[in-house]
């Protein structure tokens, strides 16, 4: 047998935690990464963000691509808008950037000159393309979201919370940033399954508003409010939507405060003021006004939605008539202090404070008068049904039009209170008569498996419950948009909602909350992908291409997607002969020859240039006997110490890397593994001649000038 073959198989047996990079992976050996790596997609994909942040050769080269991009983003435009011929632009592109990183190679092939020798960084044109369709889809998107019409009733607005300091010394790096107040842009960095090339994924979405890390509190409340004086004139919605510990309670209580601000600032005799705040905790609802007494939720002939036995505030707007509007704000947070205590938070891995439930906080603000004549039209109405009743000598009802009691959950209650305080409800002017209602709901985080690491299987379920309330709400906002009827009654939490769905006068906002590091990532994309399918769609018949070359279907207010695959180890210059390569520059040419054909392949660690050349085809071939079983096992154990090859991968599938493929019989894995042999063969002959003419040429050059 081979001796490089016997190599393989002790690699893939082996359990050391050292890599051929010489980093400490330990991080990757843990029983449950090990469970996630053979198992799971969703956390092999969290595994390879994770990584990405963890290891350092890989983290050095996520920042270098994120410093890349918006090299080519900010000069393509300057490209665009500047007409400057090519050598203009690769002057400022070498002053700029001194032969460092791939901007250079990338912005030449903008350049007309050499273009055929640049033929093989395909895939770097194709990036160019991306940030071209990124820029133009801007425009589009700007000028198709500007109808009030078009965009519908639902607002997305995105906040990115600052790094917290836990997180900085912990070494994250950012990896999204926020331009125009329109667009934000998330970085996602995927190790592939050999640990050679990172595959980073540059995506750009559009939204109706994305505030920066810094923008304060007082920006945000006026953009929940409106510019309207005091809440808009119309019924309104803001959602406070994202991952757990991202900021929501933080967004939510500075709404809550601009609220309270702009309510006691107002002078407006006759107006009251009625407040409420409950929680929708699993299928449970609990009053926070009044000690988390069960609530329940009731639907009335007209389906309006009723919290039964909430407390209703009355929150008068000047308590007294020289009480100060400071004053009145100090009355406020008063009164809103005992609630905000009693909802359900505790702690978790990511949050000290995490809220567990679904917080909902209504606002009502009602012009007496209105309510006075609403109670005489109320009791006229009543008079004459009575009388015709007892004109047709029927018996007579109370009016008590609650129809609906879904929540089985809370147990019987005696029907005469309970039409008793349905009466109490209907007759409470914060139903009868609305001049403006606004609502304001603070969600609880949805989590992932891998945050919730270290909770019982009660906070499991828990967990579970919120996760399925979010998704219902998703999935009513995704019908809604489609026009594809509403399923608000799935859940407690939609039922509540229902207007923002079946009520075309309603205003829904969203504030989408995300973490700007790298150790989320995952969750970041999930976020903003789910938020990019709630906006209406600029334009359906859109789409868009990717880096890669691949057309996707535009999510909503997604608008681009470039994907540019990054060797890990630097390949250098490679300006000495292949048999003077040392091990980690076999690696790092492995990683960039034919254009990342060979990326996937992982070699002997100590494998030196002078090895590879004593190898025939064959013998090259035979460093990749493995079976497809065999490559699968050996991912758990350190992954990047094995030798693997996927035919797939191989063979221009591209995502073959860590997807696993389609079932290959055994005389095709043996073919893919030939032909991969045949072809690093031939290929270092070449860049052996390559190196060696090249060292000709600089030899006569340097005998010109001397
Ligand atoms: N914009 C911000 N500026 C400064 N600090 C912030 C910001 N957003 C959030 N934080 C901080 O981040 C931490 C988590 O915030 P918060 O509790 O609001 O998250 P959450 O999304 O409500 O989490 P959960 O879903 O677990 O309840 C808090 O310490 C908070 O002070």
């Amino acid at each position: 047998m081979n001796p490089h073959h016997v190599y393989a198989n002790n690699a893939a047996n082996s359990t050391d935690s050292s890599n051929p990079f010489g980093e400490d992976l330990s991080h990757r050996n843990t029983a449950q990464e090990s469970a996630w790596a053979s198992t799971n997609a969703d956390a092999r994909a969290v595994f390879s963000y994770r990584e990405s942040l963890l290891s350092p050769t890989v983290r050095k080269q996520m920042i270098k691509s994120i410093r890349d991009y918006y090299a080519v983003y900010w000069l393509s435009k300057l490209l665009n808008s500047m007409n400057a011929s090519g050598e203009i632009v690769r002057c400022i592109v070498d002053y700029a950037y001194p032969g460092a990183g791939t901007v250079v190679p990338l912005l030449l092939t903008l350049l007309p000159r050499d273009w055929e020798s640049k033929k093989k960084v395909t895939s770097l044109a194709d990036v160019m393309r991306g940030v071209e369709v990124a820029s133009m889809n801007d425009r589009k998107v700007a000028s198709a979201t500007g109808g009030e019409e078009a965009r519908g009733n639902f607002r997305i607005y995105v906040r990115p919370r600052p790094m917290l300091e836990k997180e900085a010394a912990a070494g994250n790096y950012h990896v999204i940033s926020c331009s125009r107040e329109k667009s934000i842009t998330l970085h996602c960095g995927r190790v592939g399954r050999s640990g050679n090339r990172l595959t980073t994924e540059h995506r750009l979405y559009s939204f109706d508003r994305v505030f920066s890390e810094n923008t304060d509190n007082q920006d945000i409340g006026n953009s929940a409010l409106g510019e309207a004086k005091v809440m808009g004139n119309k019924p309104r919605t803001v959602i406070c939507y994202g991952q757990t510990g991202t900021g929501k309670t933080y967004t939510f209580s500075a709404i809550l405060d601009s609220l309270g601000s702009r309510l006691c600032g107002l002078d407006a005799p006759g107006f009251s003021v009625y407040l409420q705040f409950y929680e929708v905790h699993g299928k449970k609802c609990y009053d926070l006004m009044n000690s988390r007494n069960n609530l329940r939720i009731l639907s009335d002939s007209s389906e309006r939605v009723h919290a039964l036995g909430a407390t209703v505030v009355d929150f008068k707007l000047r308590a007294e008539a020289e009480e100060s509007s400071e004053d009145s704000f100090k009355r406020w947070k008063a009164v809103l202090e005992a609630p905000l205590a009693l909802r359900s938070t505790q702690s978790t891995q990511r949050n000290d404070v995490s809220s567990r439930s679904h917080s909902i906080f209504t606002v009502t603000l009602i012009n007496e008068e209105e309510i006075r004549l609403e109670k005489v039209r109320k009791e006229e109405e009543r008079r004459m049904k009575r009388m015709e009743m007892e004109m047709d000598g029927s018996v007579v009802d109370s009016d008590n039009s609650f129809g609906v009691d879904d929540d089985e959950d809370n147990g019987e209650e005696n029907e005469g209170e309970k039409a008793e305080e349905a009466n109490a409800n209907v007759e409470h002017p914060a139903f009868s008569v609305i001049n403006t209602k606004f609502r304001l709901v603070d969600l609880a985080g949805s989590e992932q498996n891998a945050d919730t690491g270290k909770m019982a299987a009660k906070d499991h379920k828990e967990s579970a419950d919120i996760n399925t309330a979010l998704m219902s709400l998703k999935e009513c906002i995704r019908r809604h948009r489609s026009k594809s009827g509403s399923n608000y009654r799935a859940h407690l939490l939609t039922r509540i909602l229902r207007e923002c769905f079946t009520d075309v006068n309603h205003r829904t906002t969203i504030f989408a909350t995300v973490s700007p590091t790298t150790i989320d990532t995952m969750h970041t994309l999930n976020t903003l992908n789910h938020v990019a399918m709630m906006q209406v769609r600029p334009n359906k018949k859109e789409r868009v291409t990717s880096g890669s070359g691949k057309v996707k279907e535009n999510l909503g207010g997604m608008i681009s997607n470039v994907t540019v695959e990054v060797p890990i180890v630097d390949s250098g210059t490679f300006n000495k002969p292949v048999s003077e390569w040392t091990a980690e520059e076999v690696r790092g040419w492995i990683a960039v020859a034919n254009g990342g054909k060979f990326s996937h392949i992982v070699l002997p660690p100590s494998l030196r240039g002078s090895d590879l050349l004593k190898l025939n085809e064959m013998n090259l071939s035979s460093l990749f006997d493995m079976t497809r079983a065999e490559e699968i096992t050996a991912r758990g154990v350190g992954e990047g110490s094995t030798w693997v090859i996927s035919a797939n991968a191989e063979s221009g599938g591209g995502g073959g890397e860590g997807e696993g493929g389609g079932t290959q019989t055994e005389a095709e894995v043996g073919r893919a593994r030939q032909e991969i042999g045949r072809e690093l063969f031939q290929a270092l002959r070449i860049e052996n001649k390559h190196i060696a003419q090249k060292r000709l040429m600089q030899e006569n050059k340097d005998r010109m000038i001397r």
